[in-house]
Parts: structure tokens; C-alpha cells; sequence
């Protein structure tokens, strides 16, 4: 199997605010999000990193996406290095966050455009890329429709589909179901295992057991910033199901849960 991608020692720590400390309910000057963290993913797979609220996935996320610098460590994608190559990294992922806010005053249309462009995707290719995505998530009847005026789920579609306007063989997504309807959920993950079907390698973040049982051949556990176990989902479930294995391993390493 082919290592697509390898994480070696990642760490991210963030100062606090004094209104972040009010939030956080600490008077800890700052944050360590992600702690010396390492892993890898194969060619073709779909792993999951599963976490709790403020585990650090996103941020881990954020870092592999280029969004972000690492304080220490470094991860190859596709042989390019977050650190030393971020922009050799871009046009290698498609990264999509349930937080992505695309630019209310424009279209559907014009958005797939503009972000092909900039990744300087050839026209043809670009237009039966779009006529195929928006037959998909049927967003060709809202191609002129200004982002603004769009559902939320429709929103979602369209970060979806712009996320990958330059067929990225591997796909990062942050928690692709959240906030979305069943209906637009099951959207989403019956096109990742279509994605995972045409060979594309995918890391998807979650805390949803289900999500990660039906679509991840690999999974991390990852809780205060730390990866605790990473294995093929068949070994991690081969005793109990995932929750239980997930509540057993957080007992052990952050405590009773309250
Ligand atoms: N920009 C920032 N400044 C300060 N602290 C931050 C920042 N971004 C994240 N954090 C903190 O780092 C920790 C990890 O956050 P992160 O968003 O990575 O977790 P997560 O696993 O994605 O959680 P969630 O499921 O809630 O999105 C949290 O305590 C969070 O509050």
C-alpha cells in the first residue's frame, strides 16, 4: 500500500485571548489544539479522525489544508510538504468545512467558474465537470441563483462541488455532514464512497460513529490533541462496536465522563 499522505509530529498551540479564556473557562494562557500527532493514510482510502468537541481535528485539518502553519512537525501530501511546499499542497487537495462561507452576491455558476480558473482548470474540462456536479446535487436550477438566496443545504452543496473544481485525488473534509438535513447528509456520503469507488483518497473528520463505520476503511482517535489509536476500522470494531471501543478508550485517557 502506498503512503498518500504522512503526518510526523504535528503541534499547534494557540494564546488565548482574555474573552477566549472566559470561553474556554480557563485562566491558561494557551492552548495546546494539536500535540505531537502522527499518522498516515493510503492511496484509495477513506480515513476517519474521530474526536469529541475541541479534540483538535479541525485544527489538525486546518494544517494539512495549508490554512494554517504547524508550530512543530510536518506532513507530506502526495510528496509535497505542508511547510515547505503549501502551494504544491493546494492544488493536490480539495478541502470543504461545514464553516466555509461562500460569497453571498454570486452564483453557482460563477463561482465554479471563478475557483477553476484560479486553479487554472482548461475550459472544456471545466464545463463538463460543472454540468456533471450540478446534475448530481442538483443545483443546475439554482445556477443563477445568487449564493445568498440559496437554502443552507444547497449552500453546502455548492462549497461541496466548488471544492472540487480541479479534481483533487485527495479530499479533506471537516465534518461534511454537520448541519445538513438527512436528506442532504446521505447526499454527501453516498458521493464520498462514490469519490472512494473512482480511487480518491479521503480524510473526513467527525464525531458521528456512523459515519465513520460506513464509509472508513482506517480511523484515528484523536482526544485532547492527541491521537490515541489508529488502525483499520476491522480491528479497532473487532470487540465491540465503535462507540463502546471509542467510550472505553476515552475513560482510560480523559476520565469519567460526566
Ligand atoms: N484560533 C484559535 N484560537 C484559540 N484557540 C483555538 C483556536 N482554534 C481552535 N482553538 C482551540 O483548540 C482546541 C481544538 O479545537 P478544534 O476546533 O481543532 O477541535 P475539534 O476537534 O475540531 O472540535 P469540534 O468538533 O468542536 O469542531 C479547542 O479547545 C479550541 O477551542
Amino acid at each position: 500500500m502506498e503512503e498518500l499522505l504522512t503526518v510526523s509530529g504535528l503541534s499547534k498551540t494557540f494564546h488565548l485571548s482574555k474573552k477566549q479564556q472566559k470561553l474556554e473557562k480557563t485562566t491558561e494562557k494557551v492552548k495546546v489544539a494539536v500535540d505531537d500527532l502522527s499518522f498516515c493514510t493510503y492511496r484509495g482510502e477513506v480515513f476517519g479522525l474521530l474526536g469529541p468537541n475541541g479534540a483538535g481535528k479541525t485544527t489538525t485539518l486546518r494544517m494539512l489544508a495549508t490554512l494554517i502553519k504547524p508550530d512543530k512537525g510536518d506532513a507530506l501530501i502526495d510528496g509535497s510538504s505542508i511547510v515547505t511546499d503549501p502551494n504544491g499542497v493546494r492544488k493536490k487537495i480539495g478541502f470543504l468545512t461545514s464553516e466555509l462561507k461562500l460569497e453571498e452576491f454570486f452564483t453557482p455558476n460563477y463561482l465554479f467558474d471563478f475557483f477553476s480558473e484560479l486553479y487554472g482548470v482548461d475550459q472544456a474540462e471545466r464545463d463538463e465537470r460543472k454540468r456533471i456536479l450540478f446534475q448530481k446535487f442538483g443545483v443546475d436550477e439554482f445556477a443563477e441563483v445568487k449564493v445568498a438566496n440559496l437554502s443552507t443545504g444547497m449552500k453546502q452543496k455548492v462549497s461541496l462541488i466548488i471544492s472540487l473544481v480541479h479534481d483533487p485525488q485527495i479530499i479533506i473534509f471537516d465534518e461534511p455532514t454537520n448541519g445538513l438535513d438527512v436528506i442532504t447528509a446521505k447526499v454527501v456520503t453516498d458521493f464520498l464512497q462514490e469519490l472512494k469507488a473512482e480511487g480518491k483518497t479521503i480524510i473526513v473528520s467527525t464525531h458521528i460513529f456512523s459515519l465513520i463505520e460506513k464509509i472508513c476503511d482506517r480511523v484515528g482517535i484523536i482526544i485532547n490533541g492527541k491521537m490515541v489509536l489508529c488502525d483499520t476500522l476491522s480491528h479497532v470494531t473487532a470487540e465491540m462496536p465503535l462507540e463502546d471501543k471509542f467510550f472505553e478508550i476515552y475513560r482510560e485517557t480523559a476520565g469519567e465522563i460526566v
